[in-house]
């Protein structure tokens, strides 16, 4: 069993469900995401002190809703282990206790404002009214004499509720999203007043524990996949902190749709930061055979991670005959790949597939992913712990598929070239205006049309290209940044003057969601 006190938040599926697990940490109090059909056994493994329902999109008044065990929910009540339900939880929670639930007309979503109506220390040092953010269609209609109801908004009259003589509460809004103002001191209200716990999580000590969980745990030859990025290089660092030099082989995968001397800078960093058994695959002509052709973008993540998988594999095999067998693979796996993927929760929708997820099968060898449960700032932060160089860990991500999935449609050496220059201006601009820091990511994108333009009086018939810049915590949601005019102005010329093939640039004014950052 764990022996210290953590904060369980059961994973009903909804998108955002880790980012309450996240917010907790924040608070510095150790959380942890479990599925929400997990059995009793195992969540006593985790030593709750309190358990979070997850919103999710399925809806109560399904026959099949996933709904916690019940000796799950008799644990707790019988305990009297906190509880507080969040959207669907909120619901889920509420019809326990014999709520009436009701899908309404419409639905709620988006901002709405909260008018606390029951003084209660969840919402204590928050205003009365204020702002939450919700996203539910079901709705808490009635509710049983044992609930009292402590918030409402003009669509919902029962935003949050608490139990009358048991430590249960439900909020019908998201209050780990920052959109929710006081979501944070509610959250922190939940855990200090109701629950009553003193902080017991911090960052340092977690990246040392794992590398100590590491040390002590692996006994064999490490076999780490390593493109460059804070990822994957916060992951060689831990490692080698923990095992040290010689049973670490890094592998660095030139897959053809990196940009431009993206290799060599790589391996150039790799020997700064004093690797020794660093490895190199040149598989370019390799990945772009294979996608000749292809167009639909889950089949070229799919062939993506297929042959980036059996490069691994060649390598590894050639590798262990000359310096004996691997036991690990490692990789920079973080959390947000996971979540996107729909690999953490059996109730998430798939969005797209991460291709480092997809590449989980390499048979015989164990996997080793030290930063599966953390998300890019926090990586951040150990990288800076860790020594990398501020550059490094300051870099913007950038996607295992490459410039593949900002070409759009099928994939040429001809529009990789184009992509490539396209690339390189677009950070230089970005670096000289000293914004590269300010954004989350700022790249080209290349659309699969031509559209007619004029280049020294003569017609011309190029390529478009769109420009997408956004900023994230976490990447989970983004927004489109609100560039200066001059500086679009600036950028576009350019890349119109100095990209052959292309005459026409565009930029994305769209959000995530709906739209994702990468176009495929
Ligand atoms: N070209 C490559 N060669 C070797 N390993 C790779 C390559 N591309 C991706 N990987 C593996 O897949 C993982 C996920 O890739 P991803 O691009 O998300 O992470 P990253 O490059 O480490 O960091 P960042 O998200 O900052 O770019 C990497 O951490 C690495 O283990
Ligand atoms: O390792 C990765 N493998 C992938 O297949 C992949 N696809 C997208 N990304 C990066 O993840 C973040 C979220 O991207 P999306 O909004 O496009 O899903 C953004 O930062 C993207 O650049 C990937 N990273
Ligand atoms: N975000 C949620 O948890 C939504 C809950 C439920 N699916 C509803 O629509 O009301
Ligand atoms: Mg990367």
């Amino acid at each position: 069993m764990e022996s210290r006190k953590s904060v369980v938040v059961l994973d009903f599926g909804g998108q955002y469900a880790h980012l309450i697990a996240r917010r907790i940490r924040e608070l510095n109090f150790y959380s942890k995401l479990l599925p929400y059909d997990i059995s009793l056994e195992d969540l006593q493994r985790s030593n709750p002190a309190a358990v979070v329902f997850s919103g999710g999109p399925a809806s109560v008044l399904e026959k099949d809703a996933p709904r916690p065990r019940e000796e799950v929910v008799s644990f707790l009540l019988r305990n009297k282990i906190p509880i507080l339900g969040v959207c669907y939880g909120h619901q889920l929670i509420a019809s326990f206790f014999g709520g009436r639930i009701a899908r309404k007309e419409k639905g709620e979503y988006g901002s709405s404002v909260l008018r606390v109506v029951e003084k209660n220390e969840l919402f204590l040092d928050t205003p009365s009214i204020q702002r939450v953010w919700m996203s539910h269609r079901d709705s808490v209609v009635e509710l049983p004499s044992d609930l009292v109801v402590l918030a409402s908004t003009d669509y919902s009259e029962v935003a949050a509720y608490k139990h009358r003589t048991l430590p249960a509460y439900g909020v019908q809004f998201h209050p780990e999203v920052k959109h929710t103002e006081h979501g944070k001191t509610i959250l922190s209200n939940f855990l200090r007043r109701v629950v009553g716990l003193t902080p017991n999580w911090f960052i340092e000590d977690e990246a040392m524990h794992i590398i100590e969980e590491m040390r002590k745990n692996i006994k064999g030859k490490v076999l780490l996949a390593v493109s460059g990025g804070v990822d994957s290089l916060t992951t060689a660092l831990m490692l080698q902190k923990a095992i040290g030099g010689e049973n670490l082989y890094l592998i660095h995968v030139n897959t053809g749709l990196l940009r431009e001397n993206e290799s060599e800078r790589v391996l150039e960093i790799l020997k700064k930061l004093g690797f020794t058994n660093v490895h190199y695959v040149d598989a370019s002509k390799l990945f772009l055979e294979r996608l000749r052709g292809v167009t639909d973008p889950e089949e070229k993540r799919r062939i993506i991670a297929k042959t980036f998988a059996e490069v691994f594999k060649d390598k590894a095999l050639q590798l262990s005959h000359t310096v004996g067998g691997f036991k690990y693979l490692a990789q920079g796996t973080i959390y947000p790949d996971r979540v996107e993927s729909g690999a953490t929760g059996k109730a998430t929708a798939k969005i797209k597939s991460h291709h480092n997820v997809v590449m989980e099968a390499i048979p015989g060898l164990e996997l080793v992913e030290p930063l599966a449960e953390f998300y890019k700032d926090e990586v951040r932060r150990i990288a800076e712990i860790l020594g990398l160089p501020e550059e490094l860990v300051k870099q913007h991500p950038f996607p295992g598929p490459g410039l593949a999935v900002r070409v759009l449609g099928e994939v040429t050496e001809e529009k990789l070239k184009i992509l490539r220059k396209a690339t390189m201006i677009v950070e230089e601009e970005f670096r000289k205006a000293g914004l590269y820091e300010k954004v989350w990511q700022a790249f080209p994108v290349l659309l699969p049309v031509k559209s007619v333009g004029v280049k020294g009086d003569v017609r011309s018939y190029e390529y478009v290209l769109a420009l997408r810049v956004v900023e994230s915590e976490d990447a989970m949601t983004a927004s489109f940044v609100k560039l200066p005019w001059d500086f679009l102005e600036k950028l576009a010329e350019r890349l119109v003057n100095e990209v052959d093939g292309v005459n026409r640039v565009l930029y994305d004014i769209t959000h995530k969601p709906p739209a994702t950052i990468e176009f495929e």
